[in-house]
């Protein structure tokens, strides 16, 4: 394994920065997901950890060793580095231990030795006995594994994936995740991981850089980013949260603060380096588990649909205070469509805003 650096990394194609600026260190054996929609850059940055592209600007290092930048660039071949892509890269002509023994093969590795690695990594997939199968004759899921397969055996210290569970159903997918994270554990090697699907990058990386016009917006470990993102932009990319105005009324303690929300009054999060002052308007975050009905205080609100989800129903309801709002709320139960229901909001986040000034928590009573 080897940890990636990336100093100012960009990448222009005539006028585009399709990379621009990107800073990040991945420490040796982490688990990154870069995370973003599509044309946000993520495959070229990929590429250039590679080494397939060169840089327009800034360092790439291994373990300290500069592969790119300042007029360096090893090639691919030269950086130990293992690629899984979205279209699995098979060679149709060549059975299912022929193509995981191939790049063995390419560095002249024979005999036993060989065959030992190419079993070693079919097992590591679960593909033992499928040694003589053709590509066509394996399902996607299987395809993609004899390729993450073919990446194992060569022992990379770096492995990137481009979207490989793309080509894939919803059920296949999520055994696929099983299948990279135990990949991930039994080889400890460093892995990045592109996508756009944020379930998917929440569900296995240590850490999601989540990424937008050529840059990294935010880079934080799942459950930071789903609690505080840091712009609007992630709080919308990672788990669809809502924006919504609020006003500032008081300091709660040193994390959390007191705002106005359609005139109800709520407790939320917040970061407590960034304490707007009481009265300021703020931007907050909410998320369907954040709110519920209630039968007592809250804000009134018009059920506008009802979606059944099995283990809870998803009320989409107007705010009266701001009826072209529509707000995602976790229920219990279905609710008439247009009816009039009370919401409590039990948690938020509230969103920095850059230019914060501090507010003083209110003393207790
Ligand atoms: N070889 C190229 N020549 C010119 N422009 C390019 C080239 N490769 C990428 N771009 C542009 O750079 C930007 C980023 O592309 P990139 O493929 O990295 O995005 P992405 O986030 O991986 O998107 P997707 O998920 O659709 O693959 C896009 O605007 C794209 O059109």
């Amino acid at each position: 394994m080897s940890a990636i650096s990336l100093a100012a990394v960009t990448k222009r194609f005539g006028e585009t920065a399709a990379v621009d600026d990107v800073s990040l260190e991945i420490r040796a054996g982490e688990f990154v997901a870069l995370l973003g929609a599509s044309g946000c850059g993520k495959t070229t940055l990929l590429r250039l950890i590679a080494g397939f592209d060169t840089l327009s600007g800034g360092a790439i290092r291994f373990d300290g060793a500069l592969v790119a930048g300042g007029g360096r660039h090893v090639p691919p071949e030269d950086r130990n580095v293992g690629i899984v892509f979205q279209s699995y890269a098979l060679w149709p002509h060549m059975s299912v231990a022929e193509n995981v023994g191939y790049p063995l093969r390419v560095r002249r590795l024979k005999g036993a030795a060989r065959a030992g690695k190419v079993a070693e990594a079919l097992a590591a997939v679960d593909l033992t006995g499928f040694e003589a199968r053709r590509p066509a004759d394996l399902s996607g899921g299987q395809r993609q594994r004899v390729a993450l397969a073919r990446c194992l055996a060569m022992d990379p210290a770096v492995v990137l994936l481009d979207e490989p569970l793309a080509n894939l159903d919803v059920n296949l997918r999520a055994s696929m995740e099983d299948t990279f994270r135990e990949f991930h554990q039994r080889t400890g090697a460093t892995m990045v991981y592109v996508t756009h699907d944020q379930a998917e990058a929440m569900a296995m990386a240590d850490r999601v850089a989540v990424m937008e016009a050529g840059r990294i917006l935010q880079v934080a470990d799942p459950v930071t980013l789903y609690a505080e993102p840091g712009s609007q932009q992630v709080a919308r990319f990672v788990g669809n949260g809502q924006i919504v105005d609020g006003r500032i009324l008081r300091g709660l303690g040193p994390d959390r603060i007191a705002v106005q929300l359609f005139g109800s009054e709520v407790a939320v999060r917040c970061n407590p380096d960034a304490m707007p002052a009481a009265g300021a308007t703020v931007l907050l975050c909410l998320r369907p588990e954040h709110l519920e009905p209630t039968e007592g205080a809250g804000f009134a609100a018009t059920v506008r649909k009802a979606t059944f989800k099995g283990s809870h129903v998803i009320l989409d309801v107007s705010p009266e205070a701001a009826p072209e709002t529509v707000l995602p709320v976790w229920a219990p139960h279905l609710a008439a469509i247009g009816s009039m229901i009370r919401v409590r909001a039990k948690d938020g986040w509230l969103l920095p805003s850059g230019h914060a000034a501090a507010v003083k928590p209110a003393r207790a009573a």
